[in-house]
């Protein structure tokens, strides 16, 4: 036989033979499996999709909320109610060690030196209070020391109590706007009752998505209905992340799916989308790139405007990292210069005995602190009140 053809056999039969194997092979294997097919879970991804802490997913009635469009797990959770909440974490701030207690133990000893009111003042630095306040706060502790003139621990506690309450200032308004408001000059009944709607900023890594699915969680707690829009499509992984807290509680969440996409059209579909199904609240997360002023105000000014083609934003609320300190109030300034704020969520409390931000950032945005975050878990997240937090930094 011809040599040339000898080889061509050969290559015909060998190819044939590795089709038949490939083939085999892939049928071996049967399906991609699925960790490698399905979105690959980040670090944040793992927290979410954990059980929240010290409370048993319970399985709920039919929520009244959108279905939504995305698969939803067979059973939704309930979240926990605000008081069970409130009770919770009010212990685990007391946890973190307050710097009120560090200033009790000082001014127990009676008859304080110098050394002593040194040491009182560099504990109300260190705990982010700024030097403004820990002076005003340092003369009115000598003035009250001198006029108790007792190391009497009860006595000593309740003036610092007064003082530290004063700072927090129990009167100002904690409440979140969830009016519904009056649809916008320009909006047609027929599309729908306008939500409440609630804009979520800050700087990124301070806990914005993570609030926005914790706040949608309080909002079912609290009996309402909500829709969120995932705006930050800066960070591809934000919309996943808000969609997996969203499936949780039975809430829709709008987003793109194109990386990159207009936040402000996200916005806008969000804000339509929870009129259209008739919802209380519409959550609307934001990528928090600050590469410059200008940017970020167009960038949240053109979000605040489109969304107030179906009616006015009634919060707008600035995520704030609380163990950042005053870098953090550097960048919450420009913040509150880019777009209005309403009211402040203060994170990661938690992870800080330095409770000073609290009083730090009220007086310098002129705002009060609606909410605090106070851990990693589903419902670490309370309305702030002012009393429980003083106590647990004299606790
Ligand atoms: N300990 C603690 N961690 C928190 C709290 N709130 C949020 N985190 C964590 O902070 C990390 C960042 O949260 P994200 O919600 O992804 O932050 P983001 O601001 O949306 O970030 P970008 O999307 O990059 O803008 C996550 O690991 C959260 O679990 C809190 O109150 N306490």
């Amino acid at each position: 036989m011809d040599p040339l053809l000898i080889v061509l056999i050969v290559v015909v039969v060998l190819a044939v033979a590795g089709g038949i194997w490939f083939y085999a092979g892939r049928n071996r294997g049967g399906e991609v499996p699925p960790e490698v097919s399905a979105h690959k879970p980040t670090s944040a991804d793992d927290i979410l999709l954990a059980p929240p802490q010290e409370q048993a997913p319970a399985e709920a009635e039919t929520p009244a909320g959108p279905t939504p469009e995305a698969a939803a797990p067979a059973t939704l959770e309930r979240p926990e109610s605000i008081p069970g909440r409130m009770q919770r974490l009010r212990s685990r701030l007391a946890g973190a060690g307050g710097f009120g207690r560090a200033v009790l133990a000082v001014m127990s000893r009676g008859d304080l030196t110098e050394a002593d009111w040194e040491e009182i003042e560099d504990t109300l630095l260190t705990s982010d209070l700024g030097i403004e306040v820990t002076t005003s706060l340092m003369d009115e502790l000598r003035t009250q020391a001198k006029v108790l003139d007792t190391s009497d621990p009860a006595a000593i506690r309740g003036v610092l109590r007064e003082e530290l309450l004063k700072l927090v200032d129990p009167s100002m308004d904690r409440s979140l706007n969830l009016a519904k408001p009056t649809p916008a000059a320009g909006w047609n009944s027929a599309d729908g009752e306008p939500a409440a709607a609630v804009l979520m900023v800050g700087v990124n890594g301070t806990g914005k998505t993570t609030t926005c699915g914790k706040l949608a969680r309080v909002l079912v707690a609290d009996g309402r209905t909500a829709v969120m829009g995932a705006a930050d499509t800066f960070r591809a992984a934000a919309a996943d992340q808000l969609t997996t807290w969203g499936e949780r509680v039975g809430v829709e969440v709008v987003r793109s799916e194109r990386e990159g996409a207009d936040p402000a059209s996200v916005a806008y579909d969000a804000t339509r989308a929870a009129a259209r199904d008739g919802v209380d609240v519409v959550l609307v997360d934001t990528a928090g790139r600050l590469q410059n002023k200008a940017g970020l105000m167009d960038e949240l000014g053109k979000i605040k405007r489109v969304m107030e083609k179906v009616a006015p934003v009634g919060e707008v609320l600035l995520v704030l990292d609380a163990t950042t300190g005053q870098n953090g109030m550097r960048q919450a300034q420009v913040f509150s210069e880019a777009v209005g704020i309403t009211g402040i969520v203060l994170t990661k409390l938690d992870g800080t005995a330095k409770g000073g931000i609290v009083v730090t950032v009220q007086r310098e945005l002129g705002v009060p602190v609606k909410l605090v975050g106070l851990g990693e878990g589903a419902d670490d997240l309370a309305p702030f009140d002012p009393e429980g937090f003083v106590d647990a930094l004299l606790a």
